[in-house]
């Protein structure tokens, strides 16, 4: 044979097992309808504007009737799910549904900690940590710790009376010192610095990273990732977190011995990983280790971008900042002008309440989350999903469907009043169950008390010329920062600040 034959029979030969490779892409899963895409590269075009991806997405997947198919590449597609009767379903048939694949870039930092097992390891930590975690005294105490950094908060925001402020950053830096003094115990005070410490810096960095990996067209394959800048910025950022969190578990150990082998003591997050037991066994350090990280990774973005976008929500709708600053009066009635409110008291401001829930269900906070079906699969609906199906749980298309949430574009908190019944299989900014968030009375209450005090200190103000650009990457976050003007409304409020500011910290 000539060797052009060869070639030529070569070709046709790749060409034809090409063929038959998109020909079994395209049919899988077809009973699930799919937006028009572009062959081989599929719907990479709806992802590629962020500023636009969520809209389009809940735009289809509505279209679709509440489940897609989606092609990113032409490699087997996944589904994304805004349909309350699949949810329901599979959340009933947990057993089937582990975290997408996608939750394993970050397990070089988080290890198979509680956000990114599966299986029979999740559901014993699960069980083991939530009790305890939910605990009314470990959140009373952690209330003290709230206050202390909300303090300092408010001396911050004091430099920007009467001007603009992107929130953004300051939240951040605010619900970093609150996570890691309850994960472990120490105190950052990064809200008292002009720059990053070394910890806070390797943890955004690794933020940074993950979340480009997962965005990345690119960097999701091994192949790519392992031969970029990027996994030295990683190894060095997980050196730096590996050695503090060392020091502190050798801290706490030496405490622990000078008091007493049995102290069971439970002040932060730490400790109580330290004393909890699974089938008569203590957590070694590596368990130790990596709930600690998942907690700082899961605890701090997501609460300060909540934080940032409630406020911005109360500054765009001066009625509602009215309604919730008589809502403070009445409750607080004499305290109104004490910084700190008790822990009953918080419990007792149901339109603040209403006025979260309603901003969370406008921007999930994690829009979408994988999610990968195991074992022999699932049959849906007469449809066989074969093991492996991978989908995405589209919380912001739930939020955004009117027919779970009629005209979603409006921000009405009334909809969270007590006459109005909402169905956890469309409304989840915390997640759904078995996987719902284990913090989410920890961040109500953080969000609460920080609210609280701001409002009581500060006229909140809309800039009318700033625009949003809020982009899914994990989490959600705004291109152009998130920004407001904020005026001091009474300086009998302004109180000195008591909170200690200790800058000699050393991590
Ligand atoms: C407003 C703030 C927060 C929001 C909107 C939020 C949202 C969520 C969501 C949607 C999930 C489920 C993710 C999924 O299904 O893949 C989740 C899981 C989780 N969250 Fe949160 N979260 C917040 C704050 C926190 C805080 C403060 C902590 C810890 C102190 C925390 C700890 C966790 C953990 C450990 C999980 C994993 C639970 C599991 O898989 O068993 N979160 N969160």
């Amino acid at each position: 044979m000539e060797i052009f034959e060869i070639i030529e029979a070569l070709i046709l030969a790749l060409t034809a097992l090409f063929l038959i490779h998109l020909f079994r892409i395209y049919t899988y899963l077809n009973e699930f309808p799919t937006p028009s895409f572009t062959p081989i590269i599929g719907h990479v075009f709806d992802y590629s504007n962020p500023s636009k991806a969520l809209e389009t997405i809940t735009k289809n997947v509505i279209k679709c009737g509440g489940i897609m198919r989606q092609y990113l590449g032409p490699q087997h597609p996944f589904l994304v799910v805004a349909d309350k009767d699949f949810l329901e379903f599979t959340c009933k048939n947990n057993r089937y549904i582990s975290k997408g694949s996608h939750y394993n870039y970050i397990k070089p930092w988080l290890g198979e900690g509680l956000v990114t097992s599966n299986g029979e390891k999740w559901k014993q930590r699960r069980r083991a940590l939530s009790t305890k975690f939910s605990q009314t005294s470990l959140l009373q105490n952690f209330l003290d710790i709230f206050n202390q950094k909300s303090d300092i908060l408010l001396s911050v925001l004091d430099k920007y009376h009467n001007k603009d402020v992107n929130l953004q950053p300051i939240m951040k830096r605010f619900t970093f010192d609150i996570i890691c003094e309850t994960a472990m115990g120490i105190c950052l005070n990064q809200q008292s610095q002009t720059t990053n410490t070394e910890y806070a810096a390797s943890v955004e960095t690794l933020c940074d990273i993950y979340y480009n990996r997962m965005s990345s067209y690119l960097m999701r394959y091994d192949f790519f990732y392992q031969r970029s800048d990027e996994i030295v910025r990683e190894k060095k950022a997980l050196a730096v977190i590996d050695d503090i969190l060392e020091k502190i578990l050798n801290l706490k150990s030496e405490v622990k011995k000078s008091s007493g082998e049995n102290d069971a003591t439970t002040n932060d997050f730490l400790d109580l990983l330290l004393n909890v037991e699974i089938d008569g066994k203590r957590l070694n350090k590596d368990d130790i280790r990596e709930e600690v990280n998942t907690f700082i990774l899961a605890g701090y973005d997501t609460s300060s971008t909540a934080l940032s976008l409630i406020l911005y929500k109360i500054a765009e709708h001066p009625d509602i900042q009215k309604k919730l600053l008589e809502e403070q009066k009445e409750v607080l009635k004499e305290d109104f002008k004490k910084l700190h409110v008790s822990f009953e008291n918080l419990h007792k401001m149901p339109y603040l309440d209403m006025v979260i829930k309603e901003t969370l269900r406008m921007h999930a906070i994690i829009p979408m989350s994988g999610r990968r079906l195991e074992k022999d699969g699932l049959k849906y609906d007469n449809i066989n999903l074969p093991s492996t199906v991978n989908f995405s749980i589209f919380m912001h298309g739930f939020h955004h469907n009117p027919e779970y949430f009629p005209e979603p574009e409006k921000f009405r908190p009334e909809r969270f009043s007590s006459n109005e019944k909402i169905d956890k299989f469309t409304y989840m900014p915390f997640g759904v169950k078995p996987r719902q968030c284990l913090g989410k009375n920890f961040a109500m209450l953080e969000l609460k008390s920080a609210i609280s005090k701001i409002l009581r200190t500060y006229q909140l103000i809309n800039i009318s010329e700033h625009q949003l650009d809020l982009k899914p990457k994990l989490l959600l976050y705004s291109a152009t920062g998130i920004c407001i003007k904020i005026r001091k409304r009474s300086k009998n409020i302004t109180k000195k600040q008591e909170a200690s500011v200790n800058l000699s910290t050393s991590y």
